[in-house]
This record gives C-alpha cells, structure tokens and sequence, in this order.
C-alpha cells in the first residue's frame, strides 16, 4: 500500500464532472499556511462556526498539515481563494477483532457551502475520496458523521455505537472489585506528555478505536488557543498498577449545581484503560468524589463494565445511545483477512456493491486460530458453507463485530441463501470485546 496519500493525484472522475459546473478540485499544499488557512476557515463556517481567531487556526495549520486536504474552488465567487467544499483524509489504523489493524481511509470534514448545497458537490467528493483511497490499495473508509442519513448512500453503515452515560452518583454505590493500584493526580503539563503514550497502548483493547493524533489530546486538555470549550475546572488522574505502572488516565471536570451548592457534576471528558484494575480504579474514583451528585460520560461503550459495578443498577443510565463510526469496505479481501474470527467455518457472500469496489461473490474460509482467507468464489458453494447475499453496506456494519447478522435478517436487510447463515455470521463475526470509538474525527 502506498503511503504517499498526500500527494496521491487528484481523481480525474470528479475533477472532470466538477469543471461541467466550472468549479475546481483540488488538494491543497498544507505548507502554504495562507492556502490551508482559508481552507479551514472554509471547513469551519462549513459547520456553522467560525471565523476563527488567528492563532486558532495556526494551531490547525501546524497540527493539520499531514492529512490530504482537498477543495472545491469557483472562481466566480467574492472570495475565489476560499474554497467552496471541503474534505480531508489519511490513513488511520483502525482496530479490529484480534487485537490488531487495518489501514482505513478516514474521511473527515465534509463540507459544501451554503452557497453551493444540492448540487452533487458532496457526491463527487465521496466518489473522489472512496476511488483514491481504492487506488492507493486501502482496504477500507471510515468517517464519524454529523447525520446518519447522507453516507449510506455511497456504501458506508454505522459499525460502532456509542452511548451517553448519567450516573447518580449518590446511589451508584460502588460494588465493583477493590482496585489494587492507586489514583494520581497529574499537571496539564504531565497530562500532555504522558497521554497519548497511554491512549496508545490502549488503542489495540477495543475494536473501532483508531491512533490518534497530537492536536487532538490538546483539544481534549482544552489547550488549543481561543477554543470556546476550553474547560475550567480540568482535572487529570492517572492510575498506577501496584507495581507503579501507568495504567489508565481520566480527564474530568467538575460544574457546580446552580441551586444545590455543593452538588457538583462531575464530566468524565476522556477515560482510558489498560487493564480491568486500571478501569474499576478509575471508575471508583470518578464514582465515589465526594460533593458530587451526577456523573456524566459521552462517547462512551454502549457495554460499559461500570454498569455492573454499582449497587444500584438503575444509578447508571444511557441517557442517549446512536450510531458513531461508519465503515465501508472497499477490498473483501484485504478487509476481511485483517480481522481475525470467533468460530471457524466457511461462509460464502454475495455483496452488492452500486459503486463497484466491493461487489462479487466471496468465500471466507475461517480456520480454527480464527485466521481467515477470502477468495472469489468460483464454481459451486461448498456443501458446508453458510450463504447469504447481503449490500456492501451490511457487511460493513458487520465488519468490526458489534452488529447481528440475524438482527439485520431479520430486518429484511441481509439475505439467507441457505437456511441457519445469519448465525453461522454471528457465530463467526460477533466481537467479544463490543467495539468502542472513544473520539470523533
Ligand atoms: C464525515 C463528515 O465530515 S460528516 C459532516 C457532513 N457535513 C455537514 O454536516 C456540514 C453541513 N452540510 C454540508 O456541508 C452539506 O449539506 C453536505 C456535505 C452534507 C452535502 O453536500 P451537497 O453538496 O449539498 O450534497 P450533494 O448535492 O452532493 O448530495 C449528494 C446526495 O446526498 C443527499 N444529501 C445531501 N445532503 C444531505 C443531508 N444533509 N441529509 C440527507 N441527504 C443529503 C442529496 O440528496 C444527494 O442524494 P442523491 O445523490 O442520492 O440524490
């Protein structure tokens, strides 16, 4: 796999039916501050903020700089530096059962302007970024998306969910097994040093995480200069294993009630673990602060330990829980050998695919380590075999483990070409840990 993305050359297909409407595409050169500048600029009125203060944006620029940044100019504009749609890229590991990776193309920053909406711009700059990334041989594209309902179309599903939390926490007793190690409080200045060593050594645990980026832990510190969420009251803990060992690290902040004066709420910001200990010492301390009356998490598992760690199972509450990372295979299979399985067997697919990258039939054949090797099926289906028909989309919800193949049958979605395949899927597909994406990109 090439990983020149940056300069990888503009797609002709979209470039080509962008110019009918005389607009440009484009991928800008990040080393011109000016260039990129008005870019983000372009990316953040895109989403309704913004403009952003200088040095914001030189944060940006610096911290940016390495991901493909693509625009759509139009000459005919006020403003003709600024670009009137926007979207970014790069290659992201992305976790997957078995504890390791895949390369997947993150796509972010989709933006069209107001000026320019419905008018196919948003489609070709998909198209573009699904048929580059194929090109560079990516197996996968992935994006954390503002509305579930504009990227089904071009084959995406959402794979991982992720839940709201509120716990009450003068009910949730804790009830959880007694943390071995001990709770440390760390400087802002320890906190951006020691984090993301942490985050990545955590990052294998569940599948749908991804590697993270240096700007990305600042912004969560509330480092990032003129950013209007920059919290008070931003606290950071790190838990050490008994051997003195860096095992887990939370970033909370505390708001004082508006009438009770001592019933503060305590907002879990970002909590990572590397051991079970690490977790339940974590969450004891977050759960036991005293003068705290509510806990709050989001961007959190929809399958969180913690749960089952208080006296009081109704204390802990999903307050909300929806889709949040969304997958598209783009190569069975490279995509499918990357994961490993829970159950060996075979299973052959028939994957439907309006854009072509992923449309064929398969056969994946699962071996007892729980590797697997996929090929075009030729010939007849193994007697053995399960056998469903299924969109490019369905597979992609599947893919990480945390979606049912009989749920999504039964739906009307996946078809059973032979009678008892959705569970076979299951019985191979389904993740033991829950897949969980603790960050938006
Ligand atoms: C990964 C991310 O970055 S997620 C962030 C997405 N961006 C935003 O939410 C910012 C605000 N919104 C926008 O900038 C734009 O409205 C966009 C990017 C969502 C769409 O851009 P447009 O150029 O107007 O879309 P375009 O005209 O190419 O439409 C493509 C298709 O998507 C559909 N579509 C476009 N926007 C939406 C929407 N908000 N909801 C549902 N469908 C939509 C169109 O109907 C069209 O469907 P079709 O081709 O099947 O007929």
């Amino acid at each position: 796999m090439s990983t020149d993305y940056v300069n990888a050359p503009v797609d002709r297909e979209s470039a080509e039916s962008l110019a009918t409407q005389g607009l440009v595409l484009d991928v800008v050169d990040t080393a011109d501050a000016e260039l990129f500048g008005s870019w983000l600029q372009a990316e953040s009125r895109g989403f309704h903020d913004g403009p952003e203060p200088v040095e914001k944006i030189a944060a940006w620029v610096d911290g940016l700089a390495y991901r493909r940044t693509t625009g759509v100019w139009d000459e005919t504009t006020t403003d003709a530096a600024a670009p009137v749609a926007t979207v970014s890229s790069w290659v992201a590991p992305l976790t997957v059962p078995g504890h390791t990776t895949v390369d997947a193309w993150a796509i972010s920053a989709v933006t069209v302007s107001p000026t320019h909406r419905r008018r196919g711009i948003a489609r070709n700059l998909l198209e573009s970024e699904l048929r580059t990334a194929n090109s560079l041989g990516v197996p996968l594209a992935m994006l954390t998306v503002s509305e579930a309902t504009i990227y089904g179309r071009f084959g995406f599903a959402p794979a991982v969910m992720a839940a709201d939390w509120t716990i009450n926490a003068r009910r949730a007793t804790w009830s959880g097994p007694t943390p071995h190690g001990r709770v440390q409080f760390l400087t802002i200045a320890e906190a951006v040093e020691q984090g993301p060593a942490l985050i990545e050594r955590v990052r294998l645990a569940s599948p749908g995480q991804i590697e993270t980026w240096p700007l990305l832990w600042k912004r969560i510190l509330g480092l990032l200069p003129g950013d209007k969420d920059a919290p008070k009251n931003l606290r950071v803990v790190r838990y050490d294993d008994v051997a003195g060992v860096a095992q887990g690290i939370a970033v909370y902040k505390l708001t004082e009630h508006p009438v009770d004066i001592f019933g503060y709420t305590l907002d879990v910001v970002f909590q990572a673990s590397a051991t079970d200990d690490a977790y339940a010492g974590l969450w004891r301390f977050l759960l036991e602060m005293d003068l705290v009356g509510e806990v709050t998490a989001s961007l959190r598992s929809v399958d969180e330990g913690f749960a089952w760690q208080v006296a009081d199972f109704r204390a802990a509450r999903k307050t909300r829980q929806r889709d949040h990372l969304w997958t598209r295979i783009l190569d069975v299979k490279a995509a499918l050998e990357a994961r490993s399985y829970s159950a060996h067997g075979r299973i052959a697919l028939q994957i439907s695919d309006p854009l072509g990258f992923a449309a064929g039939d398969f056969l994946l054949e699962i071996a007892d380590d729980g590797s697997a090797t996929v090929e075009p099926l030729v010939g007849e289906i193994p007697d053995d075999a399960a056998n469903v028909a299924l969109s490019v989309n369905d597979l992609s919800a599947l893919y990480l483990g945390g979606v049912s193949a009989v749920t999504l049958t039964r739906a009307g979605r996946i078809t059973e070409l032979r009678e008892g395949s959705a569970s076979a899927l299951d019985s191979s597909f389904r993740s033991a840990v829950t897949p969980w994406l603790s960050i938006w990109f």
